[in-house]
């Protein structure tokens, strides 16, 4: 399995630089003025230059107008828009369609019937994102360094790539892993050493711990193999 492994929350070219040096596939920027990790748009514009191709830059974004979008598109240059706020199918889809850039949709879960509406976001999604809902005195609406229970995601097929995040580290990546067999993963809180502030030695051990896991065969779901040496 090819696993893309995001680091979320970037806000310094040293912090950067670990994400690109260890591997990371994709890069996150958080527009969002409540959390620790939010971004200027200067900032932005600095740190998506250091970019320069070896991952993919990621705008995150939480119910954002068109006009505040066309900025960060503008300063950052983004190969991914995620929108993780309550933005409904249709608006995923505008968004999609305006600038011309695939799309994360992260969804919040605490148990299986919050997949329900999923089916809804595959249709016009890139990927899905599945992420714990947060706790109920939380003021961000990701990033909160809490975990969901992983077993509502097993045999999910919604025939979308999907990515799993929400207190993931380098400690629970591989179970979680294991248990969703998902093709992506995303961090944020689990790489840092305060709210907002990254570390290079947990970004590096986080790349390495989540590859380690997905060459890792999955354990075999329960019942599978029921049948063999019946006769
Ligand atoms: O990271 C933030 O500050 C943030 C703010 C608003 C919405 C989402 C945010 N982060 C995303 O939340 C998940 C889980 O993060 P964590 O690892 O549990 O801290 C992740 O997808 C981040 O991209």
């Amino acid at each position: 399995m090819t696993l893309t492994v995001k680091i979320c929350g970037l806000r310094t070219p040293e912090t950067l630089e670990a994400a690109l040096d260890a591997g990371a596939d994709m890069v996150g920027f958080v527009f969002f003025p409540r959390s620790p990790r939010h971004l200027q748009l200067s900032e932005a514009r600095t740190l998506g230059a250091l970019v320069a191709g070896r991952a993919e830059r990621v705008a995150l974004t939480v119910d954002a107008d068109d006009a505040l979008l066309d900025s960060i598109v503008e300063a950052l240059r983004p190969e991914w828009l995620q929108l993780h706020g309550q933005e409904s199918p249709g608006r995923v889809a505008a968004v999609r369609s305006r600038y011309g850039l695939p799309i994360i949709k992260a969804l919040g879960v605490s148990g299986r019937a919050d997949l329900a509406r999923a089916a809804g976001y595959a249709d016009v999604a890139d990927r899905l994102l599945f992420d714990a809902k947060p706790p109920k005195d939380a003021l961000l609406p990701g990033g909160n360094g809490v975990p969901f229970d992983w077993e509502v995601l097993s045999g999910l097929d919604l025939g979308k790539p999907f990515m799993v995040s929400g207190g993931l580290d380098a400690d629970n990546v591989a179970a979680a892993l294991a248990v969703t067999g998902a093709p992506g993963v995303d961090v944020s809180s689990g790489v840092e050493s305060a709210p907002g502030v990254k570390d290079p030695a947990r970004i590096a051990s986080f790349v390495l711990a989540a590859r380690a896991g997905a060459a890792r065969p999955r354990p075999a779901p329960p019942g599978a193999g029921a049948l063999r040496g019946r006769g």
